[in-house]
């Protein structure tokens, strides 16, 4: 059997704060995602060894970096971490080229890669600002440069910390597609915090969902993103489908993108969208309806055929609303109604019905 990616089990106290958190990954991508203070940064401390938890173990492909029943706990130093924070923190006296090469130098000799830095400007883009100062840059290129000097120390494991939390959306769109490069062509695995919903549906490819201190639940992102036990969890991911969809065709006259996906064919609205594109699409579960025969006369272009997989507990104020997961040709498609017109359809598990999901609905995150 192979090693885990991530195998994680701590317990410390930070005051009356308790980090009680074990999970395994085995994903390319993890992401820690949770509320304010549910403890992420305490959670990544631990793994980059800034806190030597009181006891536990941590493991990065079946390398012990802690294990305190047998008295390790490797120093930071000695631990090949590559970290990349909100903040760029670069050296502003120095290039970018000085700068990306100063991750480089702390990497014994005998194991630097001399082609590392050409694929490293590629995947980031950042080869045309090599002889430019901190100061002349974007917030996304000096993001872009903070990864690549992060990337050039050979780590291991990459611990990036919101990266993305001080930059507008702009720069946010600019420097994602990077981050899925990375993610899929090299192969240094990455545990990824956030609070944003959107990039853990776009990056992630494992989700560890960390509640005050401890893991509420640890899975493929699909799965977390869609498990009705979490929809109505104070501090979990609201609940929503993810698809693999690539797109068929466009159609100029509308600008709308056909989709394909395991649970069906989509329309979708977005521009610049080309025939063969692979990406994902998430369907938020209060974005969708459903009618117990195909609508007709309504201005919906997506009506998936599916029936009734499970149904959660009611919850919301006063349990006014119900999540529920529908099986659309094999995939699970997730909708929240108020309990109300689940009563009025007389839902039941086993009951055929049909998804209308508006067009605008359907997010590329
Ligand atoms: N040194 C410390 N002493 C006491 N309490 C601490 C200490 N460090 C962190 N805490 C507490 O531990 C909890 C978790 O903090 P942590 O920064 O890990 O959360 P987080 O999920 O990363 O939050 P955010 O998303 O706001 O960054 C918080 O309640 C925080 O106040």
């Amino acid at each position: 059997m192979t090693e885990p990616v991530l195998d994680i089990a701590v317990r410390h106290k930070l005051g009356d704060f308790l980090l009680d958190a074990s999970f395994r990954s085995q994903g390319r991508l993890t992401a820690l995602f949770g509320a304010s203070g549910s403890g992420k940064t305490s959670l990544v401390n631990v793994i980059g060894g800034l806190i030597r938890p009181q006891s536990g173990h941590v493991r990065v492909e079946g390398e012990t970096l802690v294990d305190t029943a047998r008295g390790v706990v490797l120093p930071p130093h000695r631990r090949r971490l590559g970290y990349v924070f909100q903040e760029a923190r670069l050296f502003p006296h120095l290039t970018v080229r000085q700068n990306l090469l100063f991750g480089h130098w702390f990497v014994p000799r005998a194991l630097r890669k001399p082609a590392e830095l050409d694929m490293v400007l590629d995947l980031l883009g950042i080869g045309h600002l090599l002889k430019r100062r901190p100061g002349a840059l974007s917030g996304g290129e000096k993001q872009r440069v903070a990864i690549g000097r992060a990337l050039l120390a050979q780590p291991r494991l990459l611990l990036m910390d919101e990266p993305l939390a001080a930059l507008d959306e702009a720069r946010k769109a600019e420097i994602l597609p990077h981050i899925e490069r990375l993610r899929d062509e090299v192969g240094i695995p990455i545990v990824y915090v956030s609070h944003a919903l959107t990039e853990v549906a776009r990056l992630a490819t494992t989700v560890v969902v960390v509640e005050a201190g401890r893991v509420g639940a640890c899975g493929p992102t699909a799965e977390i993103l869609s498990r009705l036990d979490l929809a109505s969890r104070p501090g979990a991911p609201e609940a929503s489908t993810l698809l693999a969809a690539e797109v068929v065709d466009f159609d100029e006259a509308f600008g709308l993108a056909r989709l394909a996906t395991p649970a069906g064919e989509f329309a979708i609205a977005r521009g610049a969208l080309r025939a063969g594109q692979r990406l994902r699409v998430r369907i938020m579960a209060s974005d969708v309806m459903l009618g117990l025969a195909p609508p007709e006369g309504t201005s919906a272009l997506n009506i998936l055929p599916g029936r009734i997989a499970e149904i959660g507990e009611r919850s919301g104020e006063g349990g006014s609303t119900v999540h529920l997961r529908l099986d659309c040709a094999g995939e699970a498609l997730v909708v929240r109604l108020t309990a109300k017109s689940a009563a009025n359809l007389a839902l039941a598990v086993g009951k055929p019905v049909y998804a209308i999901v508006k067009s605008v609905s359907v997010e590329t995150p």
